[in-house]
């Protein structure tokens, strides 16, 4: 669990996808996308409905196959055929709907899944292990012994993404991890995704919200309509953001792009 484990420095390229394409049969969900990811930063991915985000990241995910174009990961050229190759890589997705057992509690669905893991824990030390973890991210879970159907939206998804840690992966994938969250739990989720950079994650963070964006995003790529429409960071503005996202052609940003091209011209 730890970050030497996987031997991952801050700032260090882990996933570069050069010319990404996806057709399924005629549509063409992605054209030529480029996205390079870095450990310890947050690059959120947002684009309007149909722009391909989804697409984009269960390709990540081994879920989709690319029709074109090259994953680099960690240096080296690599085909992500299955889910499972993903994941053993250490490509981990949080999914929408996140994948938690209801009826069971915090610790069994931290392990859901790993019960091929390597350590062959028993109940205790996955209590103790499920516990380090949540205090690691500072998570506020009332107990681990808590059925998930009785936490909170927010500790939901607290829970999921330290399920995703529990393999140590150099990149982990947010879809959407505060839709449907209110004030106070979209920010402990937020909170979350920065201590989750800073133990030296790669985030893929997707999100329509553009607040929680420029929040926690150290870079924000846009999607439009299956093609990269431009990489921008927190402190370009709320327009400039829309307005990629929009393909907008009358907006603050088109206007001093005129400005200035009127400006150099003389
Ligand atoms: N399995 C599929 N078969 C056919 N077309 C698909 C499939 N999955 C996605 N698409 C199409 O690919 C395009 C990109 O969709 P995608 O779901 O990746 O966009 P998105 O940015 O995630 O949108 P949203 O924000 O609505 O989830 C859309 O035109 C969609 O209809």
């Amino acid at each position: 669990m730890t970050k030497a484990s996987r031997g991952r420095d801050h700032g260090d390229l882990i996933l570069r996808l050069r010319g990404i394409s996806k057709q399924f049969g005629a549509i063409t969900a992605l054209e030529d996308i480029e996205l390079d990811v870095h450990a310890g930063e947050v690059v959120a991915l947002v684009g309007d409905n149909g722009a391909g985000k989804s697409t984009l990241v269960k390709t990540l995910a081994g879920v989709h196959q690319p029709t074109a174009g090259s994953i680099q990961y960690l240096g080296k050229p690599v085909t992500l055929d299955t889910p499972g190759k993903a994941l053993e890589m250490g490509i981990a997705t949080v999914f929408q709907d996140l994948s938690l057992c209801e009826n069971l509690d915090v610790v069994a669905n931290l392990f859901l899944g790993h019960e091929l893991n390597p350590w062959r824990l028993n109940e205790v030390q996955m209590e103790v292990r499920a516990w380090t973890l949540l205090q690691e991210l500072a998570a506020r879970i009332p107990s681990v012994r808590e059925p998930i159907a009785s936490l909170s939206g927010g500790q939901r998804q607290t829970v999921a993404i330290a399920r995703s840690l529990l393999l140590d992966p150099h990149i982990i994938m947010l879809d959407e991890p505060t839709a449907a969250l209110g004030v106070a739990q979209t920010a402990e989720v937020l909170n979350l995704i920065e201590r989750v950079r800073d133990r030296g994650h790669g985030v893929i963070l997707i999100s329509h919200n553009m607040e929680d964006v420029r929040a926690v995003a150290d870079r924000i790529v846009v999607l439009r309509l299956g093609r990269n429409n431009g990489v921008f960071t927190p402190d370009n503005t709320h327009e400039e953001l829309v307005a990629a996202i929009t393909g907008a052609t009358e907006n603050s940003v088109s206007r001093r792009t005129a400005r200035i091209l009127e400006t150099q011209g003389g």
